[in-house]
């Protein structure tokens, strides 16, 4: 298979992903992201969790070269993705989604040469085959999740060192996107390449992250090997702190638990904020949230 195959040549550094005290302010001078330094090691994968509007696209399209960083607080395999270039990283995101051309009558082994599937013919009938994908498909005429298996293997059929995912298997069904995810998973043992993947949906992602990364109000408020924050998820399970409904993974409730903190720390939107006179925003549950007395001094105690 191609993919056993180290593609990136011994010479090039290898594919970690590194941000140091990294600030970004956007041109309204509203916060981006503020003091992240992460250290994200080569043939790790890494899920970037936070509610809506943590600031996940803000960081990946920073890692992908898209915003200027200020030099000096990002190093993608060792080089600054704004200044030094993108050699072997690959960004997708929503623009990349939104290509009109993959709307058009446009046949899928034409769309598939124009990336350069000739090139890496093993890699792109792997992927055709992962994917599930009918190469004599017209994209006019083709589900959401048919025309995003191709868009996915068309962006993936070069052969990247680093892989920046900002959620991009939404319409994929169940088993698509499980086949997909370990073909991702394979990528990373087999050759050095490093995966940091922005995701909302844990499905099939139960023992799939090496590495967590947990965002809130655009800074990292925890991160590190999977593994490790894991345990700190049964921990709490064992304490009886479950939040969600039984059936879900350790990851889902670990998740859960961190949305919820999120939430309750950032409070009630500022129309939703008026309470009645003494009372305060607590968010009881899932489904539950609302008001409930202050406690006195003594109380809080
Ligand atoms: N161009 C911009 N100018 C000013 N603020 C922006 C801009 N783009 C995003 N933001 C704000 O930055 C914050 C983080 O946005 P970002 O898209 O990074 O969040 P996210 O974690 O990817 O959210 P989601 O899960 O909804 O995709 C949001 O509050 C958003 O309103």
């Amino acid at each position: 298979m191609a993919s056993s195959l180290d593609l990136a040549p011994a010479s090039q550094p290898p594919p970690t992903v590194q941000t140091i005290d990294l600030t970004y302010t956007f041109p309204d001078r509203s916060n981006g992201v503020s003091h992240i330094s992460l250290s994200l090691p080569s043939r790790s994968r890494t899920l970037l969790i936070g509610a809506n509007g943590a600031g996940k696209t803000t960081l990946l399209r920073l890692l992908a070269g898209k915003r200027l960083a200020p030099r000096g607080t990002i190093k993608v395999s060792d080089m600054d993705p704004f200044t030094d270039g993108l050699a072997g990283v690959t960004y997708l995101g929503l623009e990349w989604v939104l290509n009109a051309i993959v709307r058009t009558d446009i046949g899928v082994e034409e769309l598939l040469r124009s990336v350069g599937g000739d090139s890496y013919p093993a890699r792109r009938d792997e992927l055709v085959a992962v994917l599930d994908i009918d190469t004599s498909w017209r994209m006019h005429a083709v589900s959401d999740g048919e025309r995003r298996r191709v868009q996915l293997a068309m962006g993936l059929i070069r052969p990247w060192t680093v892989l920046l995912l900002d959620e991009i298997t939404v319409d994929l069904d169940v088993w698509s996107r499980s086949q997909f995810l370990g073909w991702l998973r394979r990528e990373t043992e087999v050759r050095e390449c490093t995966i940091v993947y922005a995701t909302h949906i844990l499905d099939n992602l139960a023992g799939w992250p090496t590495h967590l990364v947990h965002m809130h109000m655009g800074t990292v408020k925890g991160w590190g090997e999977a593994d490790a924050m894991l345990k700190e998820a049964d921990e709490v399970a064992a304490k009886g702190g479950r939040v969600g409904p039984e059936g879900n993974s350790r990851l889902g409730e670990l998740v859960l638990r961190w949305l919820r903190d999120d939430l309750q720390d950032r409070g009630p939107r500022s129309q939703n904020a008026r309470g009645p006179e003494g009372w305060s925003y607590r968010i009881t549950g899932i489904g539950g949230y609302g008001f409930e007395p202050k406690l006195g001094k003594e109380e809080e105690a």
